[in-house]
């Protein structure tokens, strides 16, 4: 890590106040160089967590605006160094001439994410909490949101240090084994303690790595794809749900041939819907290939609305059995505006929904079931859901170490090969938090994604 003070603006522009944040071991130093207090002498002086009411103004002593100063003293800060905060108006041009004002005495403007990596490499957050702080900026509603204040609030990290810790108790009890083993008829280590041991942490692996279904799907939105025959108004639908016209509707039938998609809450929860190229039988080469992608997308869906505007025959429901197998199916009977009582009330053999997209009739009875279909756990304040694809790797491959260690102590391998499986399982779920191996690949990918000023 180089020791340059670094700034950079910390707020969106166009607010009323505007907050410029300086970090490293020369802030106090170089933002005093730019600010006048009628009060203070220097800022050199300030005591941490303190606020100073001055000016601030450029090299050649023009005054920039009135500001608010925040001091922090390291290691009682965001970031563990000494910093400071820059409150001014929050005109982008005065916010400019700040941030200039301080390369001019020898700041650098920070990178994306430096603040919140410094505060990574000086123990102030590990990695996982530090991915969360991203997720928690980037959150857009109510079950995003839980899940990345949990993980920043640790719950994560705490779970993956008790792993660790048992990890370590098998370890060392091997270890005790090994350092007495001339003497071939001591057992210190019970075998059959440590492959429960093994077979919790095991369980414990699995656990996380199949929260991250729902992790993602909470993060990412909810597949939902919209599928059916030809102009059963599939396109309509979609724009209906996304309460936007994003795909064309047209009364030609294989009008959309590509997948379209986009996301929207319902209930506080992102969805993406997928609508998809009517399925039939047909010549037309890109058409076709549009109808490949749709069976695939459906592969893909936790929920298909499958849609129908008309009474569908035997072989119609064959298909949509068979294709959506272990999926959860809504079916969608559109174009109600159409159909007569007689029709409403023949009855089908499964739950229907009956709408109009067109005139967008029984649109929240849908979103309802929609909602009610994804049945999505609730995230309590200490829920540990993994949201993370790194960490989803990083546990796929910790689960498969665990296993080579059961498999080992099941077949009677010799103590020190099975604790090299142990060391590995330590290492991997030690990626995910960040230990001394991180290297700086990874944490330039993971910090690259912040905005700067984060
Ligand atoms: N103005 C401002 N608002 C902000 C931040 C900030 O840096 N500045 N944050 C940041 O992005 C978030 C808050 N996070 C923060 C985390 C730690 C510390 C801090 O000073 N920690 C010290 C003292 C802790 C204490 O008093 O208990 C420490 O860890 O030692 C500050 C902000 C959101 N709001
Ligand atoms: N009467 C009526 N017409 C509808 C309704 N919803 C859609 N339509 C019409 O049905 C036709 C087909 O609509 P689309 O949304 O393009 O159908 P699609 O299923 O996406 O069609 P493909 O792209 O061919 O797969 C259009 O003319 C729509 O205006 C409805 O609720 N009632």
């Amino acid at each position: 890590m180089d020791n340059h003070t670094i700034c950079a603006l910390a707020t969106a522009t166009g607010g009323a106040i505007g907050i410029v944040r300086v970090s490293g071991e020369k802030a106090i130093e170089i933002t005093d160089c730019i600010f006048k207090s009628t009060r203070l002498k220097t800022l050199c002086d300030a005591k941490g967590n303190s606020l100073h009411y001055g000016e601030v103004h450029d090299k050649e002593g023009n005054v920039i605006d009135e500001v608010l100063v925040s001091i922090f003293r390291s290691p009682h800060s965001y970031t563990g160094e000494d910093s400071t905060e820059i409150s001014c108006h929050g005109s982008a041009f005065i916010l400019g001439q700040v941030i200039k004002a301080l390369i001019d005495s020898g700041c650098r403007q920070a990178e994306p994410g430096e603040f919140t990596k410094r505060a990574y490499l000086n123990g102030k957050m590990d990695l996982s909490q530090a991915e969360a702080v991203a997720d928690l900026i980037a959150s857009s509603n109510k079950a995003s949101h839980q899940l990345a204040l949990n993980q920043l609030k640790g719950h994560f990290s705490s779970e993956l240090s008790q792993l660790r810790e048992q990890l370590l108790k098998i370890t060392s009890l091997l270890e005790l084994e090994l350092d007495f083993s001339d003497h071939e008829e001591l057992e210190f280590a019970d075998r059959g303690e440590l492959e429960a041991l093994a077979e919790k942490i095991q369980h414990r692996i699995s656990d996380l790595i199949l929260s991250f279904e729902t992790g993602n799907a909470l993060k990412k939105g909810i597949p939902v794809a919209i599928v059916g025959k030809t102009n059963v108004g599939k396109s309509t639908l979609l724009n209906c749900l996304l309460h936007e016209d994003k795909a064309i509707v047209s009364n030609i039938h294989g009008t959309t041939r590509d997948i379209i998609e986009d996301t929207t809450e319902i209930n506080g929860i992102t969805f993406r819907f997928i609508d998809t190229a009517g399925i039939r039988k047909t010549e037309d080469y890109v058409e076709q290939l549009g109808i490949e992608k749709a069976f695939k997308k459906i592969d893909e869906a936790s929920i298909v609305l499958w849609t129908i505007d008309q009474i569908p025959t035997a072989d119609d429901i064959n298909e949509m059995q068979r294709l959506t197998e272990g999926k959860k199916l809504l079916i969608v009977f559109n174009k109600m505006d159409c159909l007569s009582q007689q029709q409403v009330d023949n009855h089908l053999p499964f739950r229907v929904i009956y709408i109009s997209a067109k005139y967008k009739e029984h649109i929240n009875e849908l979103e309802t079931a929609i909602y009610e279909s994804a049945d999505i756990p609730t995230i309590r304040e200490n829920s540990v859901i993994v949201t993370n694809a790194r960490h989803y790797e990083a546990l796929a491959r910790a689960k498969e170490s665990i296993q080579r260690v059961i498999d080992g102590i099941q077949l009677g391998l010799s103590g020190d090969l099975i604790s090299e499986d142990l060391r590995l399982c330590l290492e991997q779920l030690g990626e995910i938090t960040g230990g001394q191996i991180t290297t700086n690949e990874v944490l330039g990918n993971i910090f690259k994604h912040f905005c700067i000023g984060k």
